[in-house]
């Protein structure tokens, strides 16, 4: 029940919920990764089950790939798919121009290819993901697992010459042991408090040899959808130059909130 439900899932719920109405039958749609994600999956199936939508989607990780086969979506891989009319997806992070940060959950890799592949890339955020600058989250950089501390060494000599606050980098753990991605790569987080030229650094970043990818998307997101615990929605939509507002009743005995 709702009742259960803390602010910042109503929030997620509520931008999620108003996203999913953006997927139409025959759509191709890139399924986005973390917990704002998981709660538009479910009110994808929902949609699926109780008022017939039928889409294709492409999951970004393993785990989305999982939850969205047990809510009933059709799953198929990007190359099945080829391109897709749209993604929506969480973020970490997001800045006026809508630029994010993304990685959190472990998931930028096929976040980033299967956004870049899509017509509109959408994002869906509860109000406390926006900054007026990127970089306090710390920024995810898949490296692979060969020659990781060379790759981070290497990392952490290129920061000195950026425009940034701080340059501590450490390996996301699992526990005991380094994380691994869906990929089998390693993920380095990098402290920078601040990030002066988040284009630059995304473009020197993905120079390094061993880094296979960095968690900055920039250009990449078109609308960002951010919910509130009462539930207003906020959207606004970068190439519209529109901002527009709507406000989701929360339906006491949703059936999405059966499970959780
Ligand atoms: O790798 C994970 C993704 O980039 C997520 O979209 C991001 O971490 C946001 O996750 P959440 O919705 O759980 O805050």
């Amino acid at each position: 029940m709702t009742g259960e439900l803390s602010p910042i899932d109503k929030a997620k719920f509520a931008a999620a919920k108003q996203a999913a109405s953006l997927v139409e039958s025959g759509m191709r749609v890139g399924l986005g990764t973390g917990s704002t994600a998981a709660w538009l999956v479910r009110c994808l199936g929902e949609l699926v089950r109780e008022e017939g939508l039928r889409f294709r989607g492409v999951p970004t990780s393993s785990r989305t790939a999982d939850l969205a086969r047990d809510v009933g979506i059709e799953v198929v891989s990007l190359d099945e798919a080829r391109w897709l009319d749209l993604t929506i997806d969480g973020a970490d992070e997001f800045d006026g121009d809508l630029n994010l940060i993304k990685g959190g959950g472990g998931a930028l890799l096929q976040e980033k290819i299967v956004a870049t592949a899509s017509d509109q890339m959408v994002v869906i955020a509860d109000a406390a993901k926006e900054v007026e600058r990127l970089g306090n989250f710390p920024l995810p950089v898949e490296v692979i697992p060969f020659g990781w501390q060379t790759t981070q060494a290497l990392i952490e000599e290129t920061l000195v010459s950026m425009d940034v606050m701080g340059r501590q980098t450490t390996l996301r753990m699992n526990g005991e042991r380094p994380f691994f991605t869906d990929e089998g790569n390693h993920i380095l987080d990098l402290h920078l408090g601040r990030i002066g030229n988040a284009r630059q650094l995304a473009m020197v970043l993905n120079q390094i040899p061993g880094v296979v990818e960095n968690g900055l998307f920039i250009d990449i997101c078109d609308k960002v959808i951010i919910g509130y615990g009462d539930g207003r929605v906020e959207t606004r939509d970068i190439n519209a130059g529109t901002v527009s507002e709507s406000q989701l009743d929360f339906v006491e005995d949703d059936n999405i909130f059966r499970d959780i």
